[in-house]
């Protein structure tokens, strides 16, 4: 028997402009027609003011499978929300054999080949087994009217130019040497998505190390202004020299506070000082040129910053700024903030993410070497760092893995246990700003009975927020224990109370964020946010090599256990200074390396905007 109305084949075109003629389901939808969907079969395709979804108008032979006699038909996927949907292309005209089409149209017209136009819509679905994993997907409609195509593609474009938060001008660092020297084919695995969705990108790939920090010191605003944000193709040091490229010269703030007995030497005559606000706002805006670590790895050239468009940069580039957004595509050795910012670690996800203009806020802590020697003209040396800082061990392993860097990923664990059997422990004095007990889940008050601490311990525990998309704590409005950029003064702080922890550490860590990895699926701090305001200070007091190593495997497996140990020591705190008696160690900044005897760092929330979401639940 003929079937009537196969809009891509015999009939009339009968895609319209919605009436009231259609049904229930379709009464807030803005366009409707019967297509051809590719591989499956004639659908009746729907808009609806959030997305499309389609029906089949009878199920093909082999979509439905039996058992007992019971037909199933199979679990096709039949709508895909707008925000879901990052590009729709209009295909050029193809001769579409018969034998292609679903069975109704080969009893109608048999043996002849058709001229069919079509139209792709790409987008994404969520993995069934890690929710976080964005997979692409994609669905051809096939008409034979062109102007049924164009006029799904024009509508569907419409709508997709009122996502406005989706970029449109993105600048695109590569690094091709990262992890295991991937940044170049990890980009061109993305680059169809973002040609699809018609994102531009002005591609860099670096020869050297300081490169993407000189390029995005010395960038005019005026450029760029014109793109949406930048995008780092490689691992989380390289993300961090891009990140400061970007903030050292544009961020006007003042140096942490510190407590009254830290005395730091401001200039360079070897006088101490008490830092005068006004002058640190200067200071920060005209770092000299001098600014290097003292110790930089073979291959991490010390970067440089230039004031040539000094004047250029002050007023125009606003910092914090909502618009303006960074975005990694994942190629380096550990990849933390990947991880912590879109719950896995792949580029096609992390791709998706940037260009459906996702949007995600992240505390940024500025780490600020003082004065290290008298005669030294380099300081204060300010770095600033996304994920982690770290002294004592971490500092050792990472200066230590860059002598196997040639080993790939594998040189951090062939490191980690090169200096874990060293088993070193450095003298050292850290203050942090207390918040008090009903803002942070400090173990500050050490003193306390053994079975308040077991108490303690479970309710912790239970208390333990992890960070996720739309995260509650993240979304929370700052209050005066979490330290805002608005709000940064040093009279903030007068009322909080300086603690001390002072002794032999085998390590001081201060995690942004809570810096998971592939081998701590909870991160380094478990409860540490994306923007939560805190650092999450980690300090392990020396202590038997047995214990150290119950320690470090705790930390892989719960993302810290703080409370387990006396050694160990977990405050959350908006600001520490550490001193230490000699250049022992080195502090590790988010990869990037150098000695301090006096350092003081403080967290700016919500500093600057990812692509991202967040991990998914
Ligand atoms: N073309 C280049 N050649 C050598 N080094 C480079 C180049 N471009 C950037 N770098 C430097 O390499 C360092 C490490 O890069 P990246 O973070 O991408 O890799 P990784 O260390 O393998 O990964 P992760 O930081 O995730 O452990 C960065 O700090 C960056 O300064």
């Amino acid at each position: 028997m003929e079937r009537e109305g196969n809009d891509y084949d015999l009939g009339g075109d009968k895609s319209l402009p919605v009436s009231s003629s259609l049904d229930d389901n379709d009464k807030n939808s803005i366009l409707n027609s019967t297509l051809l969907l590719d591989h499956v079969g004639e659908v009746t395709l729907t808009f609806h003011s959030n997305g499309l979804s389609w029906k089949l108008m009878e199920p093909l032979e082999n979509d439905v499978s039996s058992c007992l006699g019971i037909k199933y038909v199979s679990k096709i996927v039949t709508e895909i929300k707008l925000s879901d949907i990052y590009a729709v292309e209009l295909i050029d005209n193809r001769l579409t054999h018969i034998s292609n089409l679903p069975r109704t149209t080969e009893r109608t017209c048999s043996g002849h080949d058709i001229k069919m136009y079509y139209f792709t819509v790409h987008g994404f679905i969520r993995s069934k087994n890690q929710p976080s994993q964005w997979i692409l997907a994609e669905y051809t409609f096939g008409h034979k009217h062109l102007q049924t195509c164009q006029m799904w593609v024009n509508q569907l474009n419409e709508s997709l130019k009122l996502e406005i938060e989706r970029p449109k001008n993105l600048l695109v660092f590569v690094h091709p040497r990262s992890g295991k020297s991937n940044g170049c084919r990890n980009w061109e695995a993305v680059a169809p998505i973002f040609s699809r969705a018609k994102v531009e990108t002005k591609v860099i790939v670096t020869e050297r190390a300081g490169q993407a920090f000189d390029m995005m010191s010395n960038i005019t605003n005026k450029e760029l202004n014109s793109y949406d944000g930048v995008i780092a193709v490689g691992g989380d040091g390289f993300f961090n020299e891009i990140l400061n490229g970007f903030l050292s010269p544009r961020l006007k703030a003042p140096y942490p506070p510190t407590p009254p007995d830290f005395v730091h030497s401001a200039k360079d005559n070897g006088d101490s000082l008490v830092v005068d606000e006004n002058e640190i706002l200067e200071e920060t805006s005209s770092q000299s040129e001098d600014q290097f670590p003292l110790i930089s790895s073979p291959n991490q050239r010390a970067p440089k910053i230039s004031n040539s468009n000094s004047e250029d940069k002050a007023p125009e580039f606003p910092v914090p700024n909502e618009w303006f957004r960074f975005g990694i595509i994942p190629a380096g050795s550990t990849d933390a903030i990947v991880i912590c910012t879109t719950g896995t670690r792949d580029p096609i996800t992390s791709a998706l993410h940037i260009v459906l203009g996702k949007k995600v806020h992240l505390d940024i802590a500025q780490v600020v070497r003082w004065k290290t020697t008298p005669r030294s003209e380099v300081e204060p040396f300010v770095r600033y760092a996304a994920s982690f800082s770290g002294y004592g061990f971490y500092g050792d392993v990472i200066t230590e893995s860059e002598k196997y860097r040639w080993m790939g990923p594998k040189r951090y664990d062939y490191a980690g246990t090169m200096v874990f059997l060293k088993h070193r422990s450095y003298e050292a004095e850290i203050s942090y700003l207390d918040v008090g007990l009903e803002e942070t889940n400090s173990t500050s008050k050490r003193n306390r009975e053994s079975s308040l601490l077991q108490s303690l311990k479970a309710q912790r525990r239970a208390e333990r927020c992890i960070c996720r998309i739309n995260c509650k704590v993240c979304n929370e409005k700052p209050n005066n224990a979490a330290t805002e950029i608005c709000s940064l003064t040093p009279h903030l702080y007068s009322e909080k109370r300086w603690v001390k922890s002072k002794g032999r550490f085998l390590s001081v860590g201060a995690a942004v964020i809570s810096c998971r990895n592939e081998k701590a699926p909870d991160g380094l701090v478990a409860d540490a946010h994306l923007s939560d305001g805190f650092l999450h200070l980690i300090l392990i007091k020396d202590c038997t090599h047995a214990s150290y190593l119950w320690h470090l495997t705790q930390f892989t497996r719960r993302g810290g256990s703080p409370l387990n140990f006396k050694f160990v020591e977990h405050h959350k705190t908006p600001a520490f200074s550490f001193t230490s008696s000699g250049n022992e160690s080195v502090w590790n900044v988010d990869g990037e390396m150098f000695q301090a005897h006096q350092l003081s760092a403080q967290v700016f929330r919500g500093l600057v905007c990812m692509f991202a979401t967040g991990p998914a639940v």
